[in-house]
């Protein structure tokens, strides 16, 4: 099954069990969230018309190419009297503007004399340096859309509307599995044939990262039996996320139990590395079976479940900026799976790690992003090619 039609279906299943519930959080605590309402504004921003500079505020008609003088002087914070007819006002950056003045004059451009009035020596132009009431927002308006995920930013901009508290989307519950009898966690001593459990702490990061609920179930031993107890135990997630077992091994025991379960609805795609990911639900739990070799995991975590599971918390942007560069590198054989390749920028064009092996998990620390090299397609040097920027996908 080919990469877009997979992912198509993937997303169709994560509308169709989106979290609906809720809970109402403290901005501050809000990162990585997904919004459940939309964000409306109850004020104008600014709220009233302020200065954009340091200088004077004047009306426009006041202004004979004589010197005016100093009625009063506006620091942020206060609240100014309206400007008295004939006189300027001192204003400074940010201070609201009085009424009746009608333009704000740098002091860069102001002329200050013995006297203490003062003289403009530029032309002055109605509204010039008045950053009006509204500009950025009005009452009413819909400032983020229900589905945006919260970061700093859009933090910064419920901050600015007053907004103390935001209504977001229930996280997803995700269990881990890590299935192989090879498996060892860091810090143990590896006895032969066994190897450290590398896509456990991956994925438990990265999903966090993505603002979900992370259970640790461990590592899972390559036994039909085993796989089944563990999965049917897993009842209060949303999702089992596992690795390994997905392949046609007489150890490989995921896909097996939820094809006999009767709920298996993906497996095998046109993608490498990763073609075994297999997707189903056991007993109305989904799961995710990414195949096990540590860049395969990554590669199949990025372009499929990290859109899932954002879809899932009703996010409608769950596709990564990807930007059209030229390859560095010449791809002579077609492949028939549609390639992601660990690579990075160099001198404006996209080199690529010196050894793809999906089991090679340096490539993905090395590079910079994933370049993607449709299937049946060859490469000379300087063809266009996609590059996903792993910054992207990693949020
Ligand atoms: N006869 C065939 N063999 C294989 C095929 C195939 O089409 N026909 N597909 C290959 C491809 S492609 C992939 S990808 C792998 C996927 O295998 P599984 O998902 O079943 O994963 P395992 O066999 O359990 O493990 C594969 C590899 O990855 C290592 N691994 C597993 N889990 C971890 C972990 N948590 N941390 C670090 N490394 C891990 C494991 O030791 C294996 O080396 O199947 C091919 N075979
Ligand atoms: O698709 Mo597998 O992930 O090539 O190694
Ligand atoms: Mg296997």
């Amino acid at each position: 099954m080919p990469v877009e039609e997979a992912l198509e279906r993937l997303l169709a299943m994560a509308e169709a069990s989106a979290i609906t519930e809720r809970e109402r959080l403290p901005l501050a605590a809000t990162h990585g969230r997904v919004l459940a309402e939309p964000l409306v504004s109850s004020l104008d921003l600014p709220p009233w018309p302020n200065s954009a500079m340091d200088g004077y505020a004047l009306r426009l008609e006041d202004w004979k190419g004589l010197p005016l003088p100093v009625s009063q002087r506006i620091f942020a914070g206060q609240a100014p009297e309206p400007l008295q007819p004939g006189t300027c006002a001192r204003i400074f950056t940010g201070a609201p503007v009085p009424a009746g003045a009608d333009c704000v004059e740098m002091q860069e451009n102001a002329q200050v004399q013995d006297d203490q009035r003062v003289l403009f020596t530029e032309p002055l132009k109605r509204g010039q340096n008045i950053r009006p009431q509204g500009q950025e927002t009005t009452v009413g308006e819909e400032v983020l859309a229900a589905g945006t995920r919260l970061g700093p930013i859009e933090q910064g901009l419920a901050a600015s509307l007053g907004c103390a508290e935001l209504e977001v989307v229930r996280r997803v519950r995700v269990a881990v599995l890590s299935t192989g009898d090879e498996l060892v966690e860091p810090g143990q001593s590896l006895g032969p044939g066994q190897i450290y459990n590398s896509n456990r702490v991956l994925l438990c990061s990265w999903l966090q990262r993505l603002g979900c609920e992370v259970l640790d179930g461990g590592i899972l031993p390559d036994d039909l039996e085993a796989t089944r107890q563990r999965l049917a135990d897993l009842k209060d997630v949303d999702l089992i996320l596992s690795t390994g077992g997905v392949s046609v091994g007489e150890a490989d025991f995921l896909g097996l139990a939820l094809r006999e379960a009767g709920e298996l609805a993906l497996w095998k795609l046109a993608i490498k590395p990763g073609k075994p990911l297999t997707f189903g639900h056991f007993r109305g739990v989904p799961v995710i079976g990414l195949p096990g070799n540590p860049a395969s995991t990554l590669v199949t975590f990025a372009l499929l479940a990290r859109p899932y599971l954002l879809r899932r918390q009703g996010v409608q942007q769950v596709q990564p900026l990807r930007f059209e560069v030229a390859a560095g590198f010449a791809w002579p054989q077609p492949g028939n799976r549609r390639e992601y390749l660990r690579g990075r920028m160099e001198q404006g064009r996209a080199i690529i790690y010196r050894n793809q092996s999906s089991g090679v998990l340096r490539s993905a620390a090395w590079a910079e992003g994933l370049v993607e090299v449709l299937e049946g397609r060859t490469l000379v040097e300087g063809d266009q090619v996609s590059f996903i920027p792993l910054s992207e996908l990693l949020d």
